[in-house]
């Protein structure tokens, strides 16, 4: 599956804006009980502002011209009370939907978010952090705002206006059709121009997650910017998205207002037509002054809500390009599937039986890799950098499957584990741990739901019988020690004993390390590698360094380059093997 969301146009852009709306409301229906509501009051709303002109033409008609001034005392009460009405209908329709709207708003964000824990490595390899916190906000309130404040408004003035325009053609029907011409040339050009105003916001929607990738980008790495001076590069950078931002905001702009000129003209177009049709049917003694006030009313009713349609119409668009840029995330699939009913075909505890492995199509980065992990047993994996051990690792986790080949585990096809199953048989523990804003404790039970009730006393209990107390005791406030977001208060050597403590508690099967004590002192090394060898004696260890004295203990030794996997023998031919490989590079 191609995860790259820039990339892949996706199935979502082609479907008509008709699918699209059908999907998003799908995925509201719950609110469809308020959206019903709303759409009877606006009805309701619609039909009171337009009988109006009607009782107004009515009453210049039987009440004003024969000056009979109690009718018009009562019609204008009736008129007066129908606006009030409307007023407060109004107003409650303008409630509910602001709660629909921000409603809608938690539950897309929520089903995005979801989505996104639910999909694999692969998928982040390929997008930036910032595009994709850029659809969960900014795209995902483009909608709230259609729907809390313009979709009401939107189906309003299309009743209003199929309202008034059957009053229209009911009180003359010549009158009638020449004055809704111009509202179908409006009709035309909108069809026209609509695909194109979607484009350019979706630009412009694009532009904005590029942005705040941009933004992400640079706070993330601050610290290299300083220390190597490069304030100008990024800021010249900045400049760039923010300039492209800038043009793509302009164009969307003009794509959004196009409408509004052209509407405006249309209506006046009508507003002619119907004053000079009308005066030449009053002359012809076929019309009434005060069936033409009423008329103008109608006119007014029906092109006045055609105006403010180019401006909805331009929100719907903005809300239809930021819908495209969610269901392309909503309808990403984690293709690291469960394998249904698979029998056991290896007694090691992991085999690799020809495995081919590629991050993207066409440069294959491992090449049919054989090799099996028994029991208990202790292997390294070394090599030069770039060769191929954090990769062979992460299908060992299965954080990736192989592009060909098959990885067991226990004998077991390894897709043919839950993913609860599998994180529960193996431990890995990353090259850059990482650790959430909260405590020590907090961070060491990650992802460990047995430990979750106990006290720090009792938890202290555990750590010691894992042999981990040493390691505790490095932290100034022990379980109690505070890690931060980007967890600057602690060193990044405490961060990997954070890491090993989270992995070991676990109690796995199968635990990698891959260069898990990289930034640890030879001392605290010491402590880890005896604590290693204190693990329950069926654990295998698969252990990735570069400092070779940590894995001077290991059973086996693989040599892991350019992409393939052997048998490296004695620690000694290893050595042998590294320098050549690095002699090679
Ligand atoms: N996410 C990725 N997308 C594309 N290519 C990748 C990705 N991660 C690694 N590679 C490529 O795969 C190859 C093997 O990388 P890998 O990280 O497995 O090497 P390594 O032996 O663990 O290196 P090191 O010792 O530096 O950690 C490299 O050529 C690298 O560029």
């Amino acid at each position: 599956m191609n995860y790259n969301l820039n990339q892949n146009s996706g199935q979502e852009e082609k479907q008509s804006t008709f699918q699209a709306l059908k999907k998003l409301i799908q995925l509201i229906s719950e609110e469809k009980r308020n959206l019903w509501i709303a759409s009877g009051i606006i009805l309701l709303n619609s039909c009171l502002l337009l009988t109006g002109p009607l009782l107004i033409g009515h009453t210049i008609d039987a009440y004003i011209r024969t000056k009979d001034y109690h009718g018009v005392l009562v019609f204008s009460g009736i008129i007066l009370s129908m606006y009030l009405l409307a007023f407060f209908t109004g107003y409650f329709q303008t409630k509910l939907m602001g709660g629909v709207g921000q409603r809608m708003l938690y539950t897309l964000r929520n089903a995005v978010f979801n989505k996104l824990q639910e999909l694999p490595v692969a998928f982040f390899n390929e997008n930036k952090a910032g595009d994709l916190i850029s659809r969960v906000n900014n795209d995902t309130d483009k909608i709230n705002q259609f729907f809390s404040q313009s979709l009401m408004q939107f189906i309003g003035s299309i009743v209003t206006m199929t309202g008034a325009g059957i009053f229209l053609l009911m009180i003359n029907f010549e009158l009638g059709a020449a004055a809704l011409v111009p509202a179908v040339l409006i009709l035309i050009f909108t069809a026209l121009v609509s695909p194109w105003v979607k484009r350019r916001n979706a630009s412009n929607l694009k532009s904005v997650g590029g942005m705040s990738a941009e933004i992400q980008e640079s706070l993330n790495n601050f610290k290299v910017i300083i220390a190597f001076n490069r304030r100008d590069y990024f800021r010249k950078r900045f400049d760039e998205a923010n300039r492209h931002n800038y043009k793509t905001a302009i164009g969307a702009g003009l794509a959004n207002n196009i409408l509004m000129p052209v509407y405006g003209l249309f209506s006046s177009m009508a507003q002619l037509i119907v004053l000079l049709f009308g005066i030449y049917l009053i002359s012809q003694g076929q019309f009434s002054i005060g069936l033409l006030v009423s008329y103008f009313s109608y006119a007014t009713n029906f092109y006045n809500p055609l105006r403010q349609l180019a401006a909805l119409w331009a929100n719907f668009q903005v809300a239809m390009a930021g819908w495209d840029r969610i269901s392309q995330i909503l309808s990403m699939k984690n293709d690291l599937q469960q394998l249904e009913g698979n029998t056991l075909t290896s007694t090691a505890l992991l085999e690799f039986k020809h495995v081919h492995f590629s991050y993207t199509a066409g440069k294959e980065i491992l090449h049919d890799i054989s090799f099996s992990l028994e029991k208990g047993k202790t292997y390294a994996l070394i090599g030069p950098t770039g060769g191929g051990k954090t990769t062979t690792a992460s299908l060992i986790a299965r954080l990736y499957d192989a592009t060909e080949g098959t990885v067991l585990l226990s004998g077991k096809d390894i897709r043919a584990y839950s993913h609860e199953e599998r994180a529960a048989k193996i431990g890995f523990i990353l090259q850059e741990p990482f650790l959430f804003t909260g405590t020590v404790r907090d961070n060491i039970l990650y992802g460990n739901s047995k430990y979750k009730d106990y006290t720090n006393a009792q938890l202290e209990e555990v750590i010691r019988e894992a042999n981990l107390d040493a390691l505790l005791a490095i932290f100034e406030d022990g379980l109690d020690t505070a890690v931060t977001s980007g967890s600057d208060n602690i060193s990044l050597g405490q961060k990997q004993l954070i890491a090993f403590m989270r992995a070991v508690l676990r109690n796995p099967e199968l635990l990698i390390l891959d260069e898990a004590t990289a930034n640890i002192d030879t001392i605290t090394e010491q402590l880890l590698s005896a604590i290693l060898k204190k693990l329950p004696k069926e654990t295998t260890l698969v252990i990735i360094a570069h400092r070779l004295n940590t894995i001077e203990n290991a059973d086996e030794i693989f040599f892991v380059n350019s992409g393939e996997v052997t048998r490296a023998g004695t620690l000694d031919h290893a050595m042998d093997l590294l320098l050549k490989g690095k002699r090679k590079s």
